[in-house]
Formats: C-alpha cells, structure tokens, sequence
C-alpha cells in the first residue's frame, strides 16, 4: 500500500507538530523518519494511524481518501513504545488479538499464529507470559502482533529504542530480513542514524514540523542539507557520523 501525505498540519493549541508536510510512501518500501526531538516524528505516525486527527491536509493510502477512516478501516500495524503486550496473555493470544477481536475462526488464527512464531524464531515460546522474554523477544512479539492482522502498512515508533546494543543490531538485521520476505510498507521512526542507514530504503529527515530532507540513505550521508548538517547541533547528536564528515570536509 502506497501512503500519500498531502499538506498535512497537526497543532497542538498554538503549537504547530506538523506544519504542511507532503511526503509520498512508495507500496513496499522501508523508510525511516529521523530528526530531533519533538520535531513531528511519532506525531506524523500516530496521524496516519488514525490515532490523532489533523488539523488540516489529507492521507491517501493506496490511492483513496484515508483521512476520515477509522483505525480499524486503515488495516495498519502498529508497534509503539508505550503499546506494551498484555502482561496476562501469553506470546500465542498476543498475536492472536487482533484476530480474535475480528472473530476470525480459530482454526486459522492458529495456523496464522503459528506462521508468525515461525517467523519471528520464538516457536517453543507460545506458552510464555511477556514477563518470561527478553527484550528483544517481546519487541518480536509485538511485530508479529502487529503484522497477525495482515496489514497494508506497517508503523513502528521507535521499536528498539529501550534495548542494548547488541539486541538493537540483530533485531535491525531481523527487520530487514523480515521486510525481505514479508514486504508490507513499513515506516519506522529512529534516532539512530546508524538504525536509519543500515535498515531503510528511504530516509525522510524531519525538522520543526517540516519534511527538511528526503532521500536514499547514502544520499542523506553524502549531501546532508546545508541547514540540517551545520546550523542545528542537536542533529549532530543523532548523527555523529555526520557531524564527523562534516567536519572532515570542511578542514
Ligand atoms: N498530545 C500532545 N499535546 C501537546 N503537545 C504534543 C502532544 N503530542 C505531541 N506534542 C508536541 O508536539 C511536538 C512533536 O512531538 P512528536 O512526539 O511528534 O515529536 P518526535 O519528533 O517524535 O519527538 P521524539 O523524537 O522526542 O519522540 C513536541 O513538541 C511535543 O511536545
């Protein structure tokens, strides 16, 4: 499913989190939303999930008028930070959720379920309570949650942000190899430019509410916008690298 965003504004009071933004999301891609903090990021994916209501400007998935439609109406996944797995469910009824809620016959929301253990490499793991994961295997979980419902788009706001090192960069390899079998257009908010370059196809760099810069991640490390790579330091901050090359090609 292709994702138009078109002149999209969402304030809150005076305080403008997306100012006229226009981004188009090609069917399949795997792009990355990066930028400083507060700058429009989870705002833009909560909008297209339809968990906030713009001000004004439209959402077009696949071609249609999106911008009215219900949650459930978008068949979006969504992984956010504070969207947890329910504590008293184990692995297998998380995932099933979302299919159970639509009265989805139970002989194929197990096949469907267990398609998804397979995929996410925690079979043996059915029978377990969040409590009993690591980190990491409930940010699996909560993928395969998310993609049990077949969804057309796939929305993760910042999914490894709270894991070490070490698990963030498996679970990115993860992703990526999961995007290879399972293509479903997934957009993926990170403050790790690292995370942006090695996963996505598409980096779409947010400032002050504004789309600042879009391109492929080489494009973005080779030519980061003049306005974006000098004058604003807390960019530096997620993209040290940059900051480094920056610096180097100005000595
Ligand atoms: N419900 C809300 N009420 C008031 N202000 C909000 C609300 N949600 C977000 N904001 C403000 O809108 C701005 C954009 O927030 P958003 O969460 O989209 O930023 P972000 O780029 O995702 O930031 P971060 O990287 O820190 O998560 C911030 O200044 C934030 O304080």
């Amino acid at each position: 499913m292709s994702i138009l965003i078109e002149n999209l504004s969402k304030n809150f009071g005076t305080f403008k989190a997306l100012d006229h933004v226009n981004l188009e999301i090609k069917t399949g891609s795997l792009v990355a939303l990066v930028g400083p903090s507060g700058s429009g990021k989870s705002t833009l994916l909560r909008v297209i999930a339809g968990l906030d209501i713009p001000n004004s400007g439209r959402i077009w998935l696949s071609g249609k008028n999106a911008t009215s439609l219900s949650i459930q109406e978008r068949e979006i996944g969504f992984v956010f930070q504070n969207y947890a797995l329910f504590k008293h469910m184990t692995v297998y009824e998380n995932i099933a959720f979302g299919l159970d809620i639509r009265n989805i016959d139970s002989f194929i929301i197990s096949n469907r379920v267990k398609q998804l253990l397979q995929l996410i490499q925690l079979e043996k793991f059915s029978d377990r309570y969040p409590n009993q994961l690591s980190g990491g295997q409930r940010q699996r979980v909560a993928l395969a949650r998310a993609l049990a419902i077949e969804p057309k788009v796939l929305l993760l706001d910042e999914p490894f942000g709270a894991l070490d090192v070490k698990v963030r960069k498996d679970l990115r390899n993860w992703l990526r190899n999961l995007h290879e079998q399972v293509p479903v257009t997934t957009v993926f908010v990170t403050h790790d430019h690292q995370e942006a370059m090695e996963v996505a196809n598409e980096i779409v760099v947010f400032q002050k509410g504004c789309v600042e810069q879009i391109g492929k991640p080489q494009d973005v490390y080779d030519n980061p916008k003049k306005g974006f790579s000098i004058t604003n330091s807390s960019i530096y901050m997620n993209f040290p690298l940059l900051h480094l090359e920056q610096s180097s090609t100005n000595l």
